[in-house]
């Protein structure tokens, strides 16, 4: 029987997709974090993303499409966060059935002009094309991160403390289409807490919690999740969609700094520790858009 591409799921997939292709020279971090990295040589780093949201996977077609154009932006801004960066410009392309209201596109955009107004970052241009149905919405942007501020996935160290911003679980409920990108809390800890590795929660911690562990080269130990409310741990760990940040952080800067947390930022968690590869727990489930 034809192989499908359910039949490999989506990081096999795209490890299967990236064989072959040479890093360039400036190209600091490829695929595989938040977002790539660029080093032009000297001064800021520049940080670049893409990330598109499809009807009926992201959104539903009678999703107020304000919100629709607040999440394709804001799930760019978390990514930029997550590497301990600020957005700059941004391109967005929308493909979309001609039969779609106007209002409709209108609408598209009054939710990306108040995402960009909130959190910062440029309109600088996009791309229009027609969908046999439904919508899909691109947005790819660059933006900078100072190079002492810079925090990758693959910086963790067994005995680091690992922990989540806010609370985990029923994004479906509404979150999704409304959350902040933690772009004020990155800000605050790459200056104070100084995380070893971080990324932002997308596909649930189930999924994600490993992926940082093994870019970290370690294994994972985790015990208690803060769930929002009326949420199980099931959901807290698999339903997804949280764009809260998954950080690590030795545990001597955690007892130097974390006590100045804002007390306006949503609650720091300590959810369990990095440990040497091959030891701690594992973790199934979370999204996989091509599930095996
Ligand atoms: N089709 C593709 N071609 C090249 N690289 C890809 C492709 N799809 C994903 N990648 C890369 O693989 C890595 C993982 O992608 P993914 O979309 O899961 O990013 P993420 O940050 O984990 O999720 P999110 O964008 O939802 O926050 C990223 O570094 C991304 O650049
Ligand atoms: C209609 C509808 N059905 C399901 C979901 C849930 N959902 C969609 S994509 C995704 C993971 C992140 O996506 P990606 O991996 O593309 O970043 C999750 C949890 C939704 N928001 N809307
Ligand atoms: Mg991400």
């Amino acid at each position: 029987m034809k192989k499908r591409l359910r039949d490999l799921g989506e990081d096999a997939l795209i490890a299967r997709l990236l064989r072959g292709f040479p890093g360039g020279e400036n190209l600091r971090v490829g695929p595989g974090d938040d977002c790539a990295v660029v080093d032009p040589g000297r001064g800021l780093l520049r940080l670049l993303k893409t990330d598109a949201i499809v009807e009926g996977v992201h959104f539903l077609p009678d999703t107020p499409a304000a919100k629709v154009g607040w999440k394709a932006v804001a799930r760019v801004l978390s990514d930029f966060a997550a590497m301990g960066g600020v957005p700059e410009h941004l391109l967005v392309t929308v493909a979309v059935d001609p039969a779609k209201p106007v209002a409709w596109m209108d609408g598209l955009y009054r939710g990306i002009r108040k995402c960009l107004a909130t959190h910062g970052g440029v309109l600088a241009g996009g791309e229009t094309s027609r969908l046999p149905s439904g919508a899909m919405i691109s947005v790819a942007g660059e933006g900078r991160v100072e190079r002492k501020h810079l925090i990758l996935r693959s910086g963790g160290k067994p005995g680091d403390l690992v922990v989540v911003t806010g609370r985990l679980g029923g994004s479906i409920r509404g979150k999704h289409l409304t959350f902040t990108p933690r772009l004020n809390e990155a800000a605050w800890l790459v200056r104070n807490l100084r995380p070893s590795a971080m990324m932002d929660l997308s596909d649930g911690l189930a999924k994600d919690l490993p992926r940082l562990a093994e870019a970290s080269g370690c294994g994972f130990e985790f015990g208690e999740v803060p769930a929002t409310r009326g949420c199980t741990r099931a959901q807290a760990l698999g339903d997804g969609e949280d764009y809260e940040l998954l950080f690590t952080v030795s545990p001597r800067r955690w007892i130097a700094a974390a006590g100045q947390w804002p007390k306006d930022f949503p609650q720091l968690s300590i959810i369990g520790r990095l440990c040497p590869p091959g030891q701690g727990a594992s973790l199934a489930g979370g999204w996989d858009h091509f599930s095996p």
